[in-house]
């Protein structure tokens, strides 16, 4: 486990080591994942892309996921959503086994599917109707606006979603995604088609909303300093076939966190310099 600690979180990580055993809390595991397997059938035989991959993740945490092309992390995020069968293994989430999608769980990808002649508000009033189908319209109404406001849509509202940009789309996503108000936050890439001045603002609601409402996040990411600036640790996939946990990285950078700080750093040079060097080994 890779390690880089300045004297004034040596404190602070002295009592996480303690809670953490090489990155696993067995007391307070929100997601315990056990020995998973996936199998895909295929035309020329089985194609084993995970086997034994094994991940505890805490409540609250912000975890990154990395690896190459097709290694399978999507597999492994849709399986967590329930939304892929699991062929082996257990996925345990607060201590039940995930046996499909739920509530729990909001999933974001990096296209969002919104129903296109329908207004941004609509969009995302569909869900929140049936996840709190008992809240008044004017409460229903008001969720949907506080995050289309938070993403940076107050002015789109009442637009029709065929008429916003992908940015604009995949704000739509995530505020709708927030709106649910999951436990767990599962994200495909989600920035992963924005411009950067576009993801740099969607990373910043992201984490001012995942500490605000206490959830805890996984995401896949090609971006390495995405990673970094995330993650509270950032998890290394082997590559497929057969793919597992190949390594996982603390990063101890304080919160909130500020781009700039977190850009000057020598440790972010270090961290991804740590990250680079597993992606090309
Ligand atoms: N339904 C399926 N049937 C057969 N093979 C599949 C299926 N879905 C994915 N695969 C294969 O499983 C492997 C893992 O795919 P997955 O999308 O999970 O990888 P990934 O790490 O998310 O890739 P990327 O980073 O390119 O998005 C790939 O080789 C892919 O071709």
């Amino acid at each position: 486990m890779f390690e880089i600690l300045s004297p004034s979180r040596i404190k602070k990580q002295a009592v996480k080591n303690k809670r953490l055993e090489n990155g696993i809390d067995f007391n307070n595991s929100m997601l315990e994942i056990n020995n998973l397997s996936k199998v895909y059938p295929t035309p020329k035989g089985d194609y084993v892309v995970l086997e034994n991959l094994n991940l505890k993740i805490e409540s609250e945490e912000f975890i990154s996921i990395i690896g190459h092309s097709g290694c399978g992390k999507t597999t492994l995020l849709s399986m967590i959503a329930g939304l892929n069968p699991i062929s082996g293994g257990q996925i345990v989430l607060n201590g039940s086994p995930i046996t499909g999608p739920g509530p729990d769980r909001g999933v974001i990808f990096q296209s969002p599917s919104l129903l296109p002649w329908m207004t941004a508000l609509d969009n995302v009033l569909l869900g929140v109707k049936q996840v709190f189908p008992h809240a008044t319209k004017k409460q229903k109404t008001d969720i949907c606006k506080y995050y289309l406001a938070k993403v940076g849509l107050e002015g789109s509202f009442y637009k029709k979603a065929r008429d916003l940009s992908q940015g604009m789309k995949q704000r739509v996503g995530i505020a709708r995604a927030f709106a649910l108000k999951p436990k767990m936050l599962l994200l495909d890439e989600p920035f992963g088609m924005l411009d950067s001045l576009t993801r740099g603002e969607l990373q910043d609601v992201l984490l001012e909303v995942w500490n605000k409402e206490k959830i805890t996040a996984i995401m896949i990411t090609h971006d390495v300093d995405e990673s970094i600036f995330l993650a509270d640790r950032v998890i290394m996939m082997t590559s497929g076939p057969k793919a597992q946990v190949g390594d996982i990285l603390n990063i101890n950078f304080e919160r909130p966190r500020n781009r700039k700080d977190i850009l000057e750093h020598t440790d972010f040079y270090k961290y991804r310099e740590y990250l680079i060097n597993f992606l090309e080994h």
